[in-house]
């Protein structure tokens, strides 16, 4: 590199101090500036909470590096980087294993193993902030490297660090004051920061959590199986004013008919058979929190019409007593059924509906959150690499491809069980070994009805489908499945989906409602 370039390098590092960016952008930029100025094949920006390492930008490895927590206990690497107050260098011949083995973009599957590895460790304020890893996959990379100047990135990388922090905390308290002017406490709390997700629907979803959190109203969490629907609802209770108080959760599926007013109210000694004792039920243990109502439209009719009566005026009876008790308890509740059609059918009482959903919410389902499947499978990855004990555990091209075109109808959780089992399967393959580098095709996901399925759908197939249908209806289905597969492909981006199909965003959004494909 000519002095030339390299002091531009330099220089437009320092001019990005001055702008206000934000922070993902301002990290990548650092990383790319970097890479011109030590030629590697992966940098990574990496901050300390607690007991592990969360990257916070990565340029040169895979997206789903992003979701991973890596903890510092299962990677020697970062755990010798962090205690060298300077930069260092691990030996080519280092036995180490390097937590991004596998993790490098673009390359073969004969070359995954990192060959090069330096890294400094970062100090903001004074205290240990998080490390700064450069990487590559050819042996003495690193050999003409001065490590003055990796000392001088690291300034730098401090100098964005705090840059971005300091206009973080002022776009917080900007947020913050004006929030306050309109009379909403600011929810913000640990367990929704960790969540995993950038997707625009699941980042409006933490919006609406922090916006509800702080009022005192029933929400109706909705969204089908496994979408996170309890994670909400435990989200909603953290961010609340009254998360000091208990969170007592009840499955309303779980409860045996004869057993329900009692679990839910109490009851007094004697009350019935078995009844050996007075018992407060769920609303009196939660007096002051919050009672989340998980399955709610599991409930019989009979239970509905008591749950009603509490909620109406708060004041409840333990069964079997005469005297009325009252509770401050906010309700939350959460359903995978579409209760208005549990109304229509008079499954679900609709008082009791409209008592429970004052603040609908509803939870997007994983297709529609594009990257985020990537992220959570990086998230999982990562969790089941370190409960086996495996050295690295990656996901082939051609399976980060099948998890996205894949339809997900158990969405988080069964994203979750997927990856388990895939691990746990290719481990069981008499040729892996837990120190080499393992890949996780798309044969080991096992997905059931990924996009290579749909595509060998026969036309006899589509035919039988279609018999005894209107021509509207085949029309419709043709095209719910040709849209939702476009949308897909464009990872929900609307604008590009109608560029494509040649018809307008605003066309292509209405026709998306009417055919039930949006709200
Ligand atoms: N954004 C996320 N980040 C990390 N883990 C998540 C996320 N969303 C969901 N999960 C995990 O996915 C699993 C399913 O979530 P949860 O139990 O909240 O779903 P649910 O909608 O209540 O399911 P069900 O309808 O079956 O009751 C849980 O293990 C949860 O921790």
């Amino acid at each position: 590199m000519t002095t030339l370039s390299w002091l531009n390098s330099i220089t437009n590092l320092v001019d990005d101090l001055a702008l206000e960016l934000p922070s993902a952008e301002r990290y990548q930029r650092l990383l790319m500036a970097i890479r011109r100025l030590v030629s590697c094949d992966a940098v990574a920006l990496l901050r300390l909470e607690g007991d592990y390492l969360v990257p916070l930008a990565v340029n040169g490895l895979s997206k789903d590096t992003l979701g991973r927590r890596f903890v510092i206990d299962d990677h020697p690497r970062f755990k010798i980087l962090l205690d060298c107050p300077e930069p260092m260098r691990f030996p080519a011949n280092s036995p180490l294993p390097d937590p991004y083995d596998g993790l490098i973009d673009g390359v073969t599957s004969q070359q995954l193993e990192v060959h090069d590895c330096m890294g400094c460790v970062l100090f903001c304020h004074g205290k240990l902030w998080g490390l700064l890893t450069l990487d590559a996959l050819e042996r003495n990379s690193f050999d003409k490297v001065d490590f003055n100047l990796l000392q001088l990135i690291a300034s730098l990388t401090v100098a964005t660090v705090n840059v971005g922090e300091r206009i973080e905390q002022l776009r917080s308290q900007a947020k913050l004051e004006q929030e306050r002017a309109e009379s909403f406490r600011l929810a913000i709390t640990q367990p929704i920061h960790k969540w995993i997700g950038e997707s625009e629907p699941f980042l409006k979803l933490k919006k609406e959590i922090e916006l509800v959190a702080n009022s005192d109203l029933t929400v109706l969490i909705t969204g089908e199986t496994g979408v996170g629907k309890e994670l909400v609802a435990y989200g909603i209770h953290q961010a609340s004013a009254r998360n000091r108080q208990p969170l007592v959760a009840v499955n309303c599926a779980a409860l045996p008919e004869n057993l329900i007013e009692s679990e839910l109210f109490g009851h007094v000694k004697g009350a019935f058979s078995g009844a050996i004792s007075d018992r407060a039920g769920k609303f009196e243990q939660a007096n002051n929190g919050t009672l989340f109502l998980d399955e709610v439209g599991e409930l019989p009719l009979a239970a509905q019409a008591k749950l009603l009566r509490v909620l109406q005026n708060g004041q409840l009876q333990r069964v079997g007593a005469d005297k009325e008790l009252h509770v401050n308890v906010r309700i939350l509740a959460a359903t995978n059924r579409d209760l208005t059609n549990e109304v229509k059918e008079g499954r679900f009482r609709a008082d009791l509906y409209h008592r429970l959903s004052v603040y609908p919410m509803h939870i997007p389902s994983l297709r529609a959150r594009g990257n985020d499947i990537l992220l959570l499978a990086g998230y999982f990855l990562e969790q089941n690499r370190s409960r086996l004990g495996l050295r690295a555990l990656r996901l082939e091209p051609l399976a980060q491809a099948a998890l996205l075109a894949y339809s997900w109808p158990g969405n988080v959780r069964e994203l979750e069980h997927v990856i388990a089992r895939a691990a746990l399967r290719l481990l069981s393959r008499s040729v892996a070994n837990k120190q080499t580098i393992l890949s996780l095709s798309k044969q080991d996901l096992q997905l059931l009805d990924n996009d290579q399925d749909k595509l060998e759908e026969t036309p006899v197939n589509l035919h039988s489908q279609a018999k005894g249908k209107d021509l509207r209806s085949i029309q419709d289905d043709f095209l719910r499945n040709y849209i939702s597969e476009r949308l897909q492909v464009h990872q929900n981006n609307l604008s590009a989906t109608a560029r494509e199909l040649g018809v307008n965003r605003a066309n292509l959004a209405r026709l998306l409602k009417r055919l039930q494909l949006r709200k």
